[in-house]
């Protein structure tokens, strides 16, 4: 075969998957418990995003010389980009309150109902994944972001009757990871819309270096761009690879992180150079491997992996086409030259039905 490995470094692994991801950009529950220590507090702490940040400074700044609460805002992005830092960080900005909910969290009008009418005047209301909230709800929000007023519903049926509730002025801080799901009233009701994109690995490193300082764990320039390249490009990610590369650093090192130290530790916890992990590799392995770079249908793969059709298509490919190793066609799931160059091995050179044309193999 013209494929075999030329690498030891990327052997595939052939068991199970883990469930239990380590580039996984949602928090779990150890990031829950430390990413509060290791939020910025305000605008000029926040790393990255210069575009969102520059004209957010200008909103709040103006809000804030006319002595106004701040227009609602919208921030768009994956997961763990720095959605809710930001919106804490308005709040501080603001000098104002925040109350952090989310759109599951609100399952009918009336919870949001409570909410609304128990805030205080300049408030923040960060309301996370907006994009799940309740129809009834949705409606609701309408009215009070536009007029800060509700109309509560007391009652059933033709002897219903609509009670008008007045609210004080309030910033709604929208957070969604897909901005196209919103409803169009809802999206134009908010005064300003951050987009939030990945993060740069320079940007990362400073992540990183900022979030070692405040662990009190001793890295340098190398060890940081280490760990930032393998961070996806999501600080919550860069600031857990940093915890495990740490715990590493203690036990084998005497605290201290360099580039050989990060590489080593991460190594252990199979991620690697590119941040890979062992689902993301198990895919684009069998697709090598087994399929000649494919093209080769999502159940098969999925199959081939041992994994369902879901997790390989929402957990796994979406890294692995914006790192433009795998493309999804028509005919099914393909290698790019770069997943066969990442993995070590050598494309073949004739048999691979349907690769020619599509990368010029
Ligand atoms: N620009 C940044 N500079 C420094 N640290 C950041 C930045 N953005 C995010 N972080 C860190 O990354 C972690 C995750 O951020 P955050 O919880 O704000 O993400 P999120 O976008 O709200 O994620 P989710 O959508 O899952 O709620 C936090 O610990 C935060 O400190």
């Amino acid at each position: 075969m013209n494929w075999d490995e030329t690498g030891s470094e990327t052997d595939e692994p052939t068991g199970p998957v883990l469930d239990d991801r380590l580039v996984d950009a949602d928090a779990d529950g150890e990031d829950t418990a430390v990413e509060a220590a290791l939020r910025p507090k305000d605008l000029d702490e926040f790393v990255g995003q210069e575009k969102v940040r520059e004209q957010l400074d200008l909103v709040l700044k103006a809000a804030r010389a006319r002595g106004a609460t701040a227009d609602h805002v919208l921030l768009s992005g994956a997961p763990g980009l720095g959605k809710t830092t930001l919106s804490m960080i308005i709040a501080a900005e603001m000098n104002a309150p925040i109350r952090i909910t989310s759109g599951p969290a609100i399952q009918h009008a009336g919870d949001l109902a409570a909410i609304l009418s128990s805030l205080q005047e300049g408030e923040v209301l960060f309301l996370d994944e907006i994009h799940r909230m309740s129809r009834p709800a949705e409606e609701m929000l309408y009215m009070a972001m536009e007029d800060f007023r509700v109309d509560v519903i007391v009652g059933k049926g033709p002897g219903a009757t609509a009670i008008p509730l007045e609210l004080p002025p309030f910033t709604l801080v929208g957070a969604t990871t897909r901005a196209g799901l919103l409803p169009p009233p809802l999206r134009d009701r908010f005064g300003f819309t951050g987009h939030m994109e990945f993060y740069a690995p320079a940007e990362l490193e400073r992540v990183i270096h900022r979030s070692a300082r405040l662990l009190d764990v001793g890295i340098d320039a190398d060890g940081a761009a280490e760990i930032a390249g393998r961070s996806r490009g999501t600080p919550r990610i860069a600031n857990r690879l940093l915890r495990r590369v740490r715990d590493y650093a203690q036990v084998k090192a005497e605290g201290m992180i360099d580039r050989e130290i990060a590489a080593a530790a991460l190594k252990v916890y199979e991620v690697d150079a590119r941040g890979l992990d062992r689902l993301d590799r198990a895919v684009l392995g069998a697709l090598l491997k087994l399929f000649g770079g494919g093209p080769v249908g999502l159940s098969t793969l999925a199959v081939a992996v041992g994994e369902e059709r879901e997790t390989v298509e929402e957990v796994a490919e979406p890294f692995l086409v914006r790192e433009g190793l795998l493309a999804r066609t028509p005919r099914g799931r393909v290698a790019t030259p770069a997943a066969w160059a990442h993995l070590g091995l050598v494309p073949p050179t004739h048999g691979a039905k349907g690769q020619q044309g599509l990368f010029g193999a």
